[in-house]
């Protein structure tokens, strides 16, 4: 039987090199790219297809920042597929880095240099927003939106006699300092992105106590550092241009300089070869690549707690609740002033 997999953020980086190679792995599958941008699915379908002729590629739009986006894709879902694979949540932002020079150049002095390349720890802040749900627009875009499609699509998720798979593209740049269960959303502080990704890390691990005996297991990967639309946002171009050869050079040292989408994507591809019973509701899966160019996949553990993702699981919950109403009182409204419309036309 064919496998349906949905890919979240399918049409650039990461999530592409993730479709290009599951289609290399299993030409019997039904790949999903679920993306905001339809112009840029397309192009990134035809990619695909050029490859792999018989490819089953299907689109759907998703812009899983937006709630009534996300309750409508879901719908799609719902109405084409029986049952959901994998499920790689994988769409993310970081949007209007800052690096901290100093800190940077501080820390190629210090002992912690390596740790600096491979978590940017210290080095990153990001300016955020409130998006038209009022969300914070990184943890709307990172987490919650992903939250609301699991939710959304439970009844394909967790059918009795199968098993399915959620698969969160987080980072080593998730910090449990940078995140506050006071403030999940991360409206006060600098770094948005690095709380989401925290926060993505507890949720996996909420969502396999809650939901492994009904068939769903969530695991978390590390892609590394890889060159994609998100690292080209950090600095200019022309700057990753030059110090690029340095980043080659690094790379001796450091196995998290993936660099490629395709390195990247390392760790997502082989979770997809696990059994899910084989795999750590602790660890998070790191896309590596030694010295010598090959690529492996290897689990470290998560520094995560089962008190803090029950009491996140159970804010994610509420706040589904309120976004909920607030979308159908928004939706009644617009429907009475357009009939007000219609009746004085
Ligand atoms: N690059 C790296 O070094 C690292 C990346 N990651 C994570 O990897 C994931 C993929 O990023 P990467 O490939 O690097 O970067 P890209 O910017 O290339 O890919 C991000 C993808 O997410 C999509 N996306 C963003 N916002 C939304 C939205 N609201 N709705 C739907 N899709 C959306 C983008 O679509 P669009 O084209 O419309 O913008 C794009 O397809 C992210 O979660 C990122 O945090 C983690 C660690 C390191
Ligand atoms: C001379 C310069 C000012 C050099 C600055 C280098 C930094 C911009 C990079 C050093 C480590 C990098 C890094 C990331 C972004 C770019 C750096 C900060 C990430 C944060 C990208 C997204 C992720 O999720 C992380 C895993 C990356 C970690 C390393």
């Amino acid at each position: 039987m064919e496998k349906i997999v949905i890919v979240t953020g399918a049409n650039s980086g990461i999530g592409l090199a993730l479709c290009e190679r599951l289609l290399t792995e299993d030409s019997q599958l039904r790949l999903c790219l679920a993306c905001r941008n339809m112009q840029r699915a397309e192009a990134a379908r035809s990619a695909l297809l050029t490859c792999h002729t018989n490819a089953s590629v299907d689109l759907l739009h998703l812009d899983v920042g937006s709630v009534q986006s996300v309750l409508t894709a879901a719908q799609e879902v719902k109405a084409r597929y029986s049952k959901i694979d994998f499920l790689y949540l994988n769409a993310g932002i970081m949007p209007n880095p800052q690096v901290d020079i100093r800190a940077f150049i501080k820390g190629l002095f210090s002992r912690n240099v390596i740790n600096m390349f491979a978590t940017a720890e210290g080095l990153l802040t990001q300016q955020d927003t409130l998006n038209s749900d009022g969300l914070q627009e990184v943890f709307a875009t990172n987490l919650f939106g992903h939250f609301l499609m699991i939710r959304e699509l439970e009844p394909l998720l967790c059918q009795t006699g199968h098993t399915s798979r959620v698969v969160w593209t987080s980072s080593s740049n998730a910090r449990r300092s940078a995140f506050n269960i006071e403030d999940m959303q991360h409206r006060n502080g600098t770094e948005p992105y690095s709380s989401s990704k925290y926060a993505s890390d507890m949720l996996s691990l909420a969502l396999n106590r809650h939901k492994n005996s009904q068939g769903l297991f969530s695991s978390v990967i590390c892609p590394g550092l890889v060159m994609t639309n998100l690292t080209y946002g950090i600095l200019p171009s022309f700057f990753w241009n030059i110090i690029m050869p340095i980043m080659w050079l690094i790379r001796i040292f450091t196995n998290t300089f993936t660099l490629t989408p395709y390195n990247g994507a390392e760790a997502l591809h082989w979770l997809f070869l696990q059994k899910p019973e084989s795999l750590d509701a602790r660890a998070k899966y790191h896309s590596l690549k030694s010295g010598l160019g090959t690529n492996y996949t290897q689990p470290r553990p998560m520094d995560v707690d089962d008190e803090m993702s029950e009491v996140l699981y159970k804010k994610l919950l509420k706040l589904e609740i309120v976004v909920r109403r607030q979308l159908s009182e928004k939706n009644a409204d617009n429907q009475a002033h357009q009939q007000y419309l219609n009746e004085t036309k």
